[in-house]
């Protein structure tokens, strides 16, 4: 028990916290790990971009946000935690290298309270894809990526497309991001408001790196999709031979990263079926126990050979990837990048941004991807975007 003497910390709701930081234009994210009950935030208040992966042994606390391909418009932004917030104390603590006076401002603003506003996040000033694919162009693009791979120019290519909406009247953010994070439990539910850069909201199913405060490093094969059944059990789940070697690429390419460094120390539980919302998928899982193997760096040196992985991307990467930016149509920009808390008091954690949207200042931008094989079928391909993208759709429909 703390004595009577003892000064109790104010205690905030996430939505006062969320709320004060958009309204004083700071960049924030807020983020939940998988079947985890604590909700984390995170304020910066000097966002810094680089072109380069940053190294995450060492870094101070923060939040990463990366884009699928670095550019002058999209580059990698660590958010340092200036002050960060936990939901289950309800406290907000300011690092000790933060700037007192910005720090103080914000408590100072946070006391005096803001009124929910409707659009109070940070978006660009135009829809950055002018124009979304159509059924056809998008079957017309897997089609011709289909020729390739039965010519043997690639083995597998990761095809996406972005769909615009218009934002309901009573859209409100902070009520968006408790949806996401009762609807999906099972998720890394996230919202990253940056400045200059735009906001996005989504809950992803697949790690990229992770490494906890056991040390313990984890990654994933993750491909193969199929609407989840009724009952949510993946018990009679049956995979067709196209899943099964789709998801097999990505176990490969898994495999190929820890030949490159030479790590031969790790277990590999899988492929089962997993459950991601509405959806079902093939799931391999990876781990390495840094306590018994000497490999400080992994974290990084994995994720710089992971990123993209062939679950976004393709195999072999380099066909893949100017395949998708010859074809595509459009800038992936964070869509398919990754996102994530550094060095937070659970360790770091880094999903790829899947089942996201990006919100404009009328509109949400939707993203979804589908893995394309020599047995792949457009129609089918379509349809596949069609289910991902219910993820945040179902998000916008309860407004
Ligand atoms: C590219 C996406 O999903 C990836 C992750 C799981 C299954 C996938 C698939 O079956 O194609 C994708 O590789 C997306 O959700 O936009």
């Amino acid at each position: 028990m703390a004595g009577n003497n003892a000064k109790e910390s104010p205690r905030y709701t996430l939505t006062e916290v969320l709320q004060t930081a958009l309204h004083q234009g700071l960049a924030v994210a807020a983020w939940r790990l998988p079947l985890q009950p604590e909700v984390q935030l995170c304020v910066s208040f000097t966002p810094q971009t680089t072109q380069e992966i940053p190294t995450l042994e060492p870094s101070p606390a923060g939040f990463l946000f990366c884009p699928f391909q670095a550019d002058a418009v999209h580059p990698h932004i660590f958010l340092k935690a200036d002050l960060s917030f936990s939901s289950i104390t309800g406290e907000l603590t300011q690092s000790p290298d933060a700037p007192d006076s910005q720090a103080a401002a914000f408590f100072q603003a946070l006391e005096n309270g803001v009124q929910r506003q409707s659009t109070n996040w940070p978006f660009p000033d135009s829809n950055p894809n002018q124009s979304d694919r159509t059924e056809e162009t998008f079957q017309a693009a897997v089609s011709l990526a289909v020729d390739l791979i039965r010519a043997e120019a690639m083995e597998k290519v990761v095809l996406s497309r972005s769909h615009s909406v218009p934002l309901p009247d009573s859209f409100e953010l902070t009520t968006a991001f408790e949806q996401m994070l009762s609807v999906y439990p099972n998720a890394f539910v996230s919202l990253t408001a940056i400045p200059g850069i735009g906001t996005w909201m989504g809950a992803s199913p697949e790690v990229l790196v992770s490494v906890d405060k056991q040390q313990v490093f984890k990654t994933v094969a993750l491909a193969g999709t199929q609407p989840a059944s009724e009952d949510g059990s993946t018990a009679n789940a049956i995979w067709r031979q196209k899943e099964i070697e789709e998801q097999g690429m990505v176990e490969r390419y898994v495999l190929s990263c820890f030949k490159k460094l030479r790590l031969r120390e790790y277990t590999e539980v899988g492929p089962r079926t997993v459950i991601a919302g509405n959806l079902m998928h093939l799931r391999t899982d990876f781990k390495v126990d840094l306590k018994e193997v000497d490999f400080p760096t992994l974290g990084t040196d994995m994720l710089r050979l992971l990123h993209p992985t062939s679950a976004v991307c393709g195999l072999p990467k380099e066909p893949a990837l100017q395949f998708i930016l010859a074809n595509e149509g459009y800038n992936r920009s964070y869509y398919s990048g990754f996102l994530g808390p550094v060095n937070s008091a659970v360790g770091t954690h880094l999903f790829v941004n899947l089942r996201c949207m990006q919100l404009l200042e009328t509109e949400a931008v939707l993203y979804a991807g589908a893995g394309i094989t020599g047995e792949s079928s457009p129609d089918k391909e379509w349809q596949e975007t069609q289910h991902k993208l219910q993820t945040m759709f179902k998000i916008l429909a309860e407004f």
